[in-house]
């Protein structure tokens, strides 16, 4: 059943363009557009009708439809918005001239208004003292005087904004934010003061000042107030307090009562650590100090020995070591607190001077001081950061030993035991380092421990980028404002484990390679030189053999030369791709743990441009191995039970949730073994999606397996729909469009997250369900590329009858963590070489024709704990992302012509209701008000047909309503349950 469902809508494409078009003529509304995908299931339904429908229910005569969309045609012309846009902006600055004008003038204009009607209009306006004249007097007594007194002023940021909106087409400009904001503070404030002057108009109070102020209230607010008072006295102002509290909470969404957080922590790290001063609508990183810098020292060690036959090791150490500590930086931020409607402000050290903030609770804060130019504060709970440039550079330098010049060291220096780096130089071999790629420094901030909200490719927040955002004709739509104030998690989350130690001493690294050049010289074999790196978990020894000797030779010798050094997980590379020399790994004796947190503290991750970034671990090099999901397109994993894989898992899912916002991804999550995974059911209404009317986001149970990527392949044909329709390649030029308002969403075009499908344990999977998985996991490997769904699935049986030649083949990147089988290994990786690896995170990623070695970062329980806790603290999406339903799922009843009214959807009644209310009979209706898949809001729309509540299917444009309000509704429904 499943399975029919996505081969039907497979056929849509072909099937809508040769659909007979009904005869019916007019739709009610020409701009509800039923989405296109609808198309398919309609085209036999026009011509054969059935009979057995009620359509006896039909009203007599259809209703006159109006072509609103026609009508309203001008409201798209730019020239009228522009002529719009400026009206309201010319308004809001005659409104305030007007006001301003009335502080002065307002009771000597008083009279003049209230005498309108018995004056001509033109002695009126002579004797109107306001500087806009009669208009501006009146304008002003209505608003203020009877209005809302001096809170009248609130009026003109809406009218200034909504004119901004619409002129300059800013979508970070939020009215209906303005308005609500205004409106609080216009009603809230001439309460309080008609508070005040009721209070001065009491006995004793002085009687002309009484007068004098009683404009401050306005009518509207005296009014208000009085009656208050009236009522609860001077409980007034307690309510007036209970009120503005509520305000704040709600509006600024106050969740914790954490002021002191927003000053002083966040301030106290900007001593040890740079920051970068970003604003949030610049969409800045924000990322947590970190008490290591990751440095990469390379000491050139080179000596000539004195025995010319020895041979020549040359030690190149990429260890990270312990770093030096950034020196606090002048920079300037800062955070301030809100706490009744006052702006706290906090600086750091050499922050310009004491600048001074005039703020109300919401409004833009105002910046003065030397060196500040602006400043910008952005709501964040009852939080504000701010944003002051100066002289400084955005992002400071941080120590790094990248420019220091190699020093070449003599066998003295090798032989002193406070020499820094671990040397290889048995029999006292002259040594040679590398110039060695050193990190990129990496710069850090702590602010609200945001990281880019906008993430996307540009996670670096640069002050160039926010110029040329200006710079854009329009700003475009932004998926991020779904959940605005979302923070992205920080590193503070994660352990902090200090910098990482070197573990091999130099006699370790002496004894391997004397081993080393001993064994291969058993075997006939000279080495013309000899070469160290030292990675995390093993050291690579790259050779370079005297000349003639054969490659296969030295690759046969591997068991010998494990033997001779007496340690598992030796793996020999014959000849290193593009080096030339011939590599042998040894795993060091003190295996050195790689922590996630310095493998995403580093410029690598924190400024990539790549979709969906994982920070897997380091390299033997030591280089922090980044690669893009995107770009694999999908990822099979496998390994020995115990090996690293739900570390592994773990590694990938904290590095997307680091990087991307939850409107950008989505995971769906599938765990057979039920415990791996459920740690991440905190995160459900950011970032899990799942099939509509389910309980749990998290999948263990394997007919819901099935159904997940049944529904997944549906939501993979949809997206190659819209996609088509918006005649795009791929999900990344389809949301350009999109975010660029090229594409309309009444056309069913939205803005899509990547997918991620996470599969925890495909063996289970296969064995239970068999094809049933294979199939559509194949189909989605093959095609989902393009339309951002990728697939992550491990396995600790790599055998072939679970990782089959389908699956194998759609899979070109692959990693395996240690399996116990050669056989096992040829199957994950079509290499040996897997076996040999050490456990415990040690891992190689084939992609393609390489395969590299890769310490993968350690992440433990409690901080991916804490990773799910910071996310699924935070506001979410009401609901998980909705996967569209498969057929047959449930609600029963069909949509075809045997149709049987006794046996229809259990949301018929209600699906009905909706459309005759809205009078459009549209499918995407049905989901959006009943939140249903597209499916079974498909069944329904086809049910509602055949009821005779809605006409048949009429190409583009929604169907037509035949029921004309809801009481004919309510009676039909009657009949029919007769
Ligand atoms: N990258 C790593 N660095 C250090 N230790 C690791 C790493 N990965 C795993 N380990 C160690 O190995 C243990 C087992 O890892 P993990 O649970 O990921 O194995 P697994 O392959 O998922 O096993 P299973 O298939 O039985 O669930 C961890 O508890 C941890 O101690």
């Amino acid at each position: 059943m499943a399975k029919n469902t996505y081969k039907q809508t497979n056929t849509a494409p072909a099937s809508r363009a040769n659909e007979p078009r009904p005869a019916r003529a007019s739709a009610p509304v020409a701009d509800d557009v039923a989405p296109a995908r609808e198309q398919p299931r309609r085209e036999p339904r026009n011509k054969e009708k059935p009979k057995a429908a009620p359509r006896a229910a039909r009203p007599p005569m259809r209703l006159p439809s109006v072509k609103l969309g026609g009508m309203l045609s001008f409201l798209r012309d730019r020239r009228f918005q522009l002529f719009l846009g400026f009206f309201f902006l010319l308004s809001s600055i005659y409104l305030t001239i007007a006001f301003v004008s009335f502080l002065f003038t307002g009771h000597a204009d008083q009279s003049v208004v209230e005498n309108l009607a018995n004056t001509p209009v033109k002695e009126a306006g002579q004797e109107s003292s306001n500087l806009l004249g009669l208009v501006g007097a009146w304008a002003a007594q209505l608003l203020i005087y009877k209005g809302f007194g001096v809170a009248a002023f609130a009026v003109i940021p809406v009218v200034f904004f909504l004119g901004y909106k619409i002129v300059f087409r800013r979508a970070d400009v939020s009215v209906s934010y303005v308005l609500a904001l205004s409106l609080f503070t216009m009603l809230w404030l001439s309460v309080l003061l008609g508070y005040v002057v009721i209070s001065m108009q009491a006995p004793d109070a002085d009687p002309i000042l009484a007068h004098r102020l009683d404009f401050l209230s306005g009518g509207v607010g005296y009014e208000a107030a009085l009656w208050l008072s009236s009522l609860i006295g001077w409980g007034t102002v307690l309510l007036l307090a209970f009120l503005l509290i509520s305000f704040v909470v709600f509006f600024f969404n106050v969740t914790t009562l954490g002021l002191g957080r927003g000053v002083g922590e966040e301030a106290a790290p900007a001593v040890a650590t740079p920051e970068v001063a970003v604003n949030r609508a610049g969409n800045a990183p924000r990322f947590s100090p970190v008490a290591e810098e990751e440095l990469v020292e390379d000491d050139a060690l080179e000596s000539e020995d004195e025995d010319d036959d020895a041979l020549n090791i040359t030690l190149h150490d990429r260890r990270p070591v312990a770093a030096t500590p950034a020196p606090a930086e002048p920079e300037v931020v800062r955070t301030g607190a809100v706490a009744g409607g006052a702006v706290a402000l906090s600086v750091a050290p050499a922050a310009v001077a004491a600048p001074a903030i005039a703020a109300s609770a919401g409004a833009a804060a105002t910046v003065a001081g030397a060196g500040a130019v602006a400043a910008k504060a952005a709501a964040s709970g009852p939080s504000f950061s701010f944003e002051m440039p100066t002289a400084e550079p955005e992002v400071a330098p941080t120590a790094t030993s990248a420019s220091r010049v190699p020093t070449p060291l003599s066998l003295a220096d090798l032989a002193d035991e406070n020499t820094p780096l671990p040397t290889a130089t048995a029999s006292a071999l002259p040594l040679t380092v590398e110039p060695a790629k050193p990190e990129a420094p990496f710069e850090i901030e702590d602010k609200t421990g945001e990281l880019d909200p906008s993430a996307g490719a540009d996670m670096a927040v640069i002050a160039e980028e926010d110029e040329d955002a200006e710079a854009m004709p329009a700003v475009n739509y932004d998926p991020t404002l779904d959940l605005p104030r979302y923070q992205y998690p920080t590193l503070e989350l994660l352990n902090d484990y200090g910098a990482p130690k070197a573990q091999v001493t130099k006699e370790e690294l002496e004894a391997n390679k004397d081993r080393i050049v001993e064994t291969l010289g058993h075997y006939g074999i000279n080495i013309a030189s000899i070469k160290a790196t030292i990675g995390p978990t093993v050291t690579l020894y790259e050779i370079v053999p005297d000349a003639g000797v054969r490659i296969s030779k030295i690759k046969s010798l591997e068991d010998d030369i494990a033997l001779s050094l007496a340690a598992l997980g030796i793996r020999i590379i014959a000849p290193i791709p593009g080096k030339g020399t011939i590599g042998i790994e040894v795993p060091n004796t003190k295996k050195e743990m790689v922590s996630i947190r310095s493998v995403f503290a580093t410029d690598k991750f924190i400024n990539t441009e790549m979709d969906l970034p994982i920070s897997f671990g380091r390299t033997i090099t030591n280089e922090v191995f980044v690669v893009d999901l995107a770009k694999m397109p999908h990822l099979l994993m496998a390994g020995a039970t115990g090996q690293g894989k739900s570390v592994g898992l773990n590694v990938i899912l904290a590095s997307l949730l680091y990087k991307r916002h939850p409107s950008e991804l989505k995971f769906v999550l599938v765990d057979p073994k039920k415990v791996e995974l459920s740690i991440f059911n905190k995160i459900e209404r950011h970032f899990l999606a799942k099939l509509p009317d389910t309980e749990e986001a998290i999948i263990t149970d394997t007919k819901k397996v099935v159904n997940t990527l049944n529904s997944l392949c549906m939501e993979m044909d949809r997206r190659y729909d819209l996609l088509k329709d918006a005649g795009c390649r791929n999900l990344k030029e389809y949301n350009r469009k999109f975010v660029e308002r090229r594409l309309n969403p009444k056309k069913g075009h939205r803005y899509m997250p990547f997918i991620v499908l996470v599969i925890d344990e495909l063996a289970d999977l296969m064995m239970t369900a068999g094809k049933e998985v294979e199939t559509p996991i194949a189909r989605l490997a093959q095609l989902a590329r393009a339309i951002g769904i990728h697939l992550i699935v491990a396995t600790q049986r790599p055998s072939v009858n679970v990782i089959t030649g389908i699956i194998k083949a759609n899979f070109p990147c692959r990693i395996s963590f240690k399996v116990t089988s050669k056989i096992d290994s040829r199957t994950i990786l079509d290499a040996g070489g897997a076996d040999q690896l050490v456990g415990q995170g040690d891992m190689l990623i084939s992609q393609g024709s390489d395969i590299i070695r890769v310490q993968c970062a350690f992440i433990d329980t409690p901080e991916v704990d804490r990773l799910c806790d910071f996310v699924g603290e935070q506001q979410g999406y009401p609901d998980a992302y909705q996967l569209p339903e498969v057929a047959g799922e449930d609600g029963g009843g069909n949509g075809g012509e045997d149709f049987d009214p006794a046996d229809r959807d259990s949301m018929f009644e209600e699906a009905a209701r909706v459309i005759v209310t809205h009078q459009q009979g549209s499918t995407s209706l049905i989901q959006r008000k009943l939140k249903l898949g597209y499916n079974r809001a498909g069944r329904l729309i086809d049910q509602l047909e055949h009821a005779g509540i809605v006409g048949p299917f009429e190409g583009s444009k929604a169907r037509e309503v035949l029921i004309p309000d809801e009481y004919s509704l309510e009676q039909l429904l009657n009949t029919m349950q007769k």
